[in-house]
C-alpha cells in the first residue's frame, strides 16, 4: 500500500484527481464511485477541470434500501448533486434502493459490475473499518449484497439526516470480491475519527474485523490521509 500523508481534503482531492487523470490518460474507462464526505473535494477536482467524461462509466459502491433517486438522502442524489450532473458521463449505475425485489436486484447489479469492470475505484473508510457498506464480519468473496446496517455506522451517517430515525437500516452494497477485481484503487481518509480504522487497515492483522484491511493483500492501492487520520500510524 503506498500511503500518502497530506494537509487537508483539499490537497488529498488534487492528488487523487491527478492519480485519476493518470489512469484516464491511460485508457482507464469504467470508474466506482463512493459517496460520503470524504470524496467531496475529489468530485470538485473533477467537475473544475476541463477533463471529458462523456466516454465514462461508473458504478457506485452502494445505496440506502428504500430510498428513491429524488430523496436528497440517497446516494443516487447525492452523486448528481455532486458530480454527475456537472460533469456528465456516457453512464451511470448505482443500485436502486427501491427496487421491489431486492434479491433480483443484487444479481442485476453484479450483472453490471461484470459487464463493466472497474479500471479505477475511489474510496471512503467507515469509522468501524467499512468499505463501501461491506460491515465488519463481512466475508470477503462476497458480492453485490443487502446489509444490515450496524448500530455505529447509523449513528456516524446520521448527521445527515434530521434524526437518527430516519436512517435506513438496510443498504445494498458492491461487495468485497468485486472491490478488490478493480485494477486501482484509491482510498481517501480524513479526520481523526478515522485513525483507528486507518491504522487497522494498514498496519493491523488482515481480519473480516476490519473489512478495508483486506486492501493490504493487493497491488495498486493507494491511501490519502489527512494528519489527522494517519496520526496514529508508526
Ligand atoms: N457507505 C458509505 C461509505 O462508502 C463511506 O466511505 C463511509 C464514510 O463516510 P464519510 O466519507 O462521510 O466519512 O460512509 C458510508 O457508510
Amino acid at each position: 500500500m503506498k500511503v500518502i500523508v497530506v494537509k487537508n481534503q483539499l490537497e488529498g482531492g488534487k492528488i487523487g484527481f491527478n492519480l485519476l487523470k493518470e489512469a484516464m490518460e491511460n485508457g482507464a474507462k469504467t470508474l466506482g464511485l463512493a459517496t460520503g464526505s470524504t470524496p467531496v473535494e475529489f468530485y470538485n477536482q473533477i467537475i473544475n477541470s476541463d477533463l471529458d467524461f462523456t466516454g465514462m462509466t461508473s458504478v457506485n459502491l452502494d445505496e440506502y434500501v428504500g430510498l428513491d433517486g429524488s430523496n436528497d438522502q440517497s446516494y443516487r442524489y447525492f452523486m448528481n448533486k455532486h458530480l454527475f450532473e456537472e460533469k456528465p458521463f456516457k453512464e451511470n449505475f448505482l443500485p436502486n434502493g427501491k427496487a421491489a425485489d431486492l434479491d433480483a436486484e443484487v444479481k442485476h447489479y453484479d450483472q453490471i459490475i461484470a459487464e463493466h469492470p472497474i479500471d479505477w475505484q475511489i474510496l471512503g473508510i467507515g469509522q468501524n473499518g467499512h468499505i463501501g457498506f461491506n460491515e465488519p464480519g463481512t466475508p470477503t468473496d462476497i458480492t453485490t449484497h443487502v446489509v444490515d446496517l450496524e448500530e455505529s455506522t447509523i449513528k456516524a451517517n446520521a448527521r445527515f439526516f434530521t434524526s437518527e430515525a430516519d436512517v435506513p437500516r438496510q443498504a445494498i452494497s458492491m461487495g468485497l470480491a468485486s472491490i478488490m477485481k478493480s485494477k486501482n484503487i484509491v482510498l481517501m481518509a480524513y479526520g481523526k475519527e478515522k485513525a483507528e480504522a486507518v491504522k487497522g487497515m494498514i498496519e493491523g492483522e488482515v481480519t473480516i474485523d476490519l473489512p478495508a484491511s483486506i486492501l493490504q493483500t493487493r497491488d495498486n492501492v493507494t491511501v490519502i490521509a489527512d494528519e489527522a487520520a494517519a496520526s496514529l500510524l508508526k
